[in-house]
């Protein structure tokens, strides 16, 4: 590559032109109006003007086929070489004027035997600068691609990159919650790729289109800021500052005017580009000086992407200056390294606060799930209290029901033992399935099982409690769970105690196996519900035993303890209608106390009934199994004999007078003299045929033996 970088002269205005279309001024030499300048730019004293010519004597140089490659010229350009025109980049109205038409990179062709040959530029410019810019050279065309692609090299690995960081910036907003962040990245690696690859020179060996690269370039290029707000905004988060709001709002209203305008012709896109890089430096230094404001109060993170967006901006704006010609064309910014630092550093930054994110979010799900789970376990371990308990009630109400069934069972028993033969049929039934067992009250005291249920140990539940009473803790309310005995004890108590208060059955029971969750107040409720079940059965026993005391009183005389007399009516009738169906004898003895209203003249009244207690323990030892023995009334007795003859009858009267006479009597007796008795005996059907015949029978047969001196039996007469 052989530079031009020496022998150029311009010359202000535009050549007038001659018939053929010739400008006159590459024909007539007029070395007086050529002025030497070191590069064919912005020549001295342009007031206004917007032509200029240049021209150069071409240098010698070994080219298999040269070219003159200029990069690039503003705006539009005519190359004149030996009178001809050789190349011509936009269109030349005929007041020598034009349109901008892209600042493309120039390939033109040079004929053979070039060298030392002058070449001339007719330039056109409405821009700032007018003239050529950036590179003049000579070389080979294959030199010439290599040097392009060379130089866009390094461009286009940074555009690639940027691509890829768009790519994954994009994935990254897709499955992210809140994807602005990513998204805004995504958006300036685009721009910033785009914008790379559009002004790179190797874009024209793809397409030849100047213009479209162009408004590429110019349309990504005036983004910049939009993005790079967008990003400090996403960034900052509450700490943004209200300006970056209007700068990209402002900065995408001109992006989109400015291509507009040009589009459709209003003005050169080229006088875009001066407004907007003035409008950039301050946009830049607005963004990053307000955003800089708030550094300290920003989290690490913040602070390193504000220092990269920072570097960014100042070789953006070294960029500019080197564009404006401020700076020296050799400057060789790294502006687009810049630009791919600032988004390498936004992405890892963001990569690493997605993935802490990330690490926070599956902590909080692990606690959430964690939570839920014990939840569940408390609404579970709820729930299977609840249907435990339902079970626990349908259980309690159906044994409520047999404990009902079990009472009304009771009322109807005549007597106690019937009742008691009763309960211990039923309580397997009622507890169950708590392992029990009951025991009955013995006459001695001690208490003997009469009922077990359920597997339970011997030790537990032993056959009898002989002395082991006292040693029970009975189970009674307030009930505490914790201070339950083991085993449960209920003691039966039947009111009016036969035996004088000790309670007449004892209930032992192993505790109740409930679930877990039911175990404490489920133990409670269910001790309970049996406390009060034992009470209800003793107050139901309580009540039969006073039914069957009052009964036994109505049929029993208070003073002996003997028969009645009402007793004795009903068992004679009951007799006679036995002896009726079977034929059987029915013998009667009436017995009456000699001189027994002197006796009690005598000692007492006191004194007679003793005398009436000592008859009866005499009868009581005399008669016994079917015999019946009755207090008649007063000092009258009557005896049953079923079975007996007349002679078999009389034949126990006998014994029993004598018995009477011979009680002992005085000191060391039961009465103060000696006592006799008087006996009639009759006989069914030996005294009599009829029944209703058989007590007047008797009744006659005593009178008699009274009749005939006392203490003697008398037969009644068939
Ligand atoms: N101490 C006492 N005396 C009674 C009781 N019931 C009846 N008597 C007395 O028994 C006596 C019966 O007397 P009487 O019927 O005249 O006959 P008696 O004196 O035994 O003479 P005889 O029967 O003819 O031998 C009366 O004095 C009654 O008061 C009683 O429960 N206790």
């Amino acid at each position: 590559m052989q530079p031009v970088d020496e022998g150029w002269q311009y010359r202000w205005g535009d050549s007038p032109l001659m018939p053929d279309g010739t400008p006159q001024w590459i024909v007539q030499d007029e070395p007086g109006q050529w002025h030497d300048i070191g590069f064919p730019s912005n020549p001295p004293g342009r007031a206004g003007r917007e032509h200029a010519w240049f021209r150069v004597t071409l240098p010698e140089g070994e080219w298999f086929s040269p070219m003159l490659y200029i990069y690039s010229v503003d705006i539009i350009v005519q190359a004149w070489f030996q009178g001809e025109l050789l190349y011509q980049y936009g269109t030349f109205d005929e007041q020598g004027r034009g349109r901008f038409e892209g600042w493309p990179w120039h390939e033109i062709p040079l004929p053979e035997n070039y060298e030392g040959e002058t070449v001339y530029f007719r330039v056109f410019s409405n821009y700032t600068d007018i003239g050529l810019w950036g590179e003049v050279a000579i070389l080979d065309h294959p030199d010439l691609v290599l040097h392009l692609v060379s130089r866009s090299a390094k461009s286009l690995v940074i555009a690639t990159i940027c691509g890829l960081i768009a790519l994954l910036a994009l994935i990254f907003a897709s499955i992210q919650r809140g994807p602005m962040g990513f998204a805004s990245i995504a958006l300036f690696s685009l721009v910033t790729g785009t914008m790379l690859v559009a002004e790179t020179p190797a874009s024209l060996l793809i397409a030849y289109q100047p213009l479209l690269w162009d408004y590429l370039a110019a349309g990504s290029y005036f983004l910049v800021p939009v993005t790079l707000a967008l990003l400090l905004q996403q960034w900052l988060a509450h700490h943004s500052p209200a300006v970056l709001g209007w700068l990209w709002k402002f900065h995408l209203g001109f992006a989109v005017l400015a291509l507009l305008a040009s589009l459709s012709g209003l003005i050169n896109l080229s006088s875009a580009f001066l407004v907007f890089d003035g409008l950039l430096l301050v946009s830049l230094v607005l963004l990053v000086g307000s955003a800089a404001l708030r550094f300290r109060v920003l989290y690490r993170e913040q602070q390193i992407l504000l220092v990269t967006c920072g570097l960014f901006a100042v070789l953006l704006i070294a960029d500019m200056a080197v564009a404006h010609g401020f700076l020296p064309w050799g400057w060789l910014v790294p502006a687009s390294w810049g630009a791919l630092a600032f988004a390498l550093a936004v992405v890892s930054i963001s990569v690493w606060h997605f993935s802490r994110t990330q690490q926070a979010l599956q902590q909080m799900t692990v606690q959430l799930e964690q939570k839920v789970a014990e939840r569940t376990a408390r609404a579970e371990a709820l729930a299977e209290r609840e249907a435990a308990r339902s079970r626990l009630l349908t259980l309690e109400s159906r044994k409520s029901q047999k404990l009902a069934d079990l009472i009304s069972g009771i009322q109807d028993c005549a007597v106690l033992e019937e009742a008691f033969e009763l309960l211990a049929r039923a309580l397997p039934g009622l507890y169950m399935p708590m392992a029990g067992s009951f025991y009955r009250r013995r006459p001695d005291g001690s208490y003997e099982r009469v009922a077990t249920w359920g597997p339970a140990a011997e030790t537990a539940f032993p056959a009898s409690l002989d002395r082991g009473l006292p040693s029970l803790t009975e189970t009674t309310l307030p009930l505490r769970s914790q201070a339950l005995s083991d085993p449960l004890c209920f003691l039966l108590r039947v009111e009016p105690g036969l035996t004088g208060g000790s309670p007449e059955g004892v209930l032992l029971l192993a505790h109740p196996r409930l679930p877990e969750s039911l175990k404490g107040y489920g133990t409670v409720r269910v001790v309970a519900w049996v406390y009060q079940s034992v009470e209800k059965l003793g107050i139901t026993l309580s009540g039969l035993a006073l039914r069957e005391e009052l009964q036994r009183f109505s049929y029993e005389d208070g003073l002996t303890g003997l028969k009645n007399r009402r007793h004795f009516d009903e068992l004679f009738r009951h007799e006679q209608e036995v002896s009726r169906r079977s034929g059987r004898s029915l013998s009667l003895l009436m017995l009456d106390i000699d001189h027994f209203k002197r006796f009690n003249d005598t000692y007492g009244h006191e004194a007679g009934d003793e005398a009436l207690k000592m008859l009866s323990r005499v009868l009581a030892r005399h008669f016994r199994g079917s015999d019946t023995v009755c207090r008649y009334g007063g000092e009258e007795f009557a005896v049953l004999l079923p079975g007996a003859t007349s002679a078999e009858a009389t034949e126990r009267a006998e014994a029993l007078r004598r018995a009477v006479a011979s009680e002992p009597a005085g000191e060391g007796g039961a009465v103060p003299e000696h006592l006799t008795v008087s006996v009639g005996v009759a006989c069914w059907p030996e005294s009599c045929t009829e029944f209703g015949d058989l007590f007047r029978a008797a009744d006659r047969a005593l009178y008699r033996a009274k009749h005939a001196g006392r203490n003697r039996v008398a037969a009644a007469e068939a």
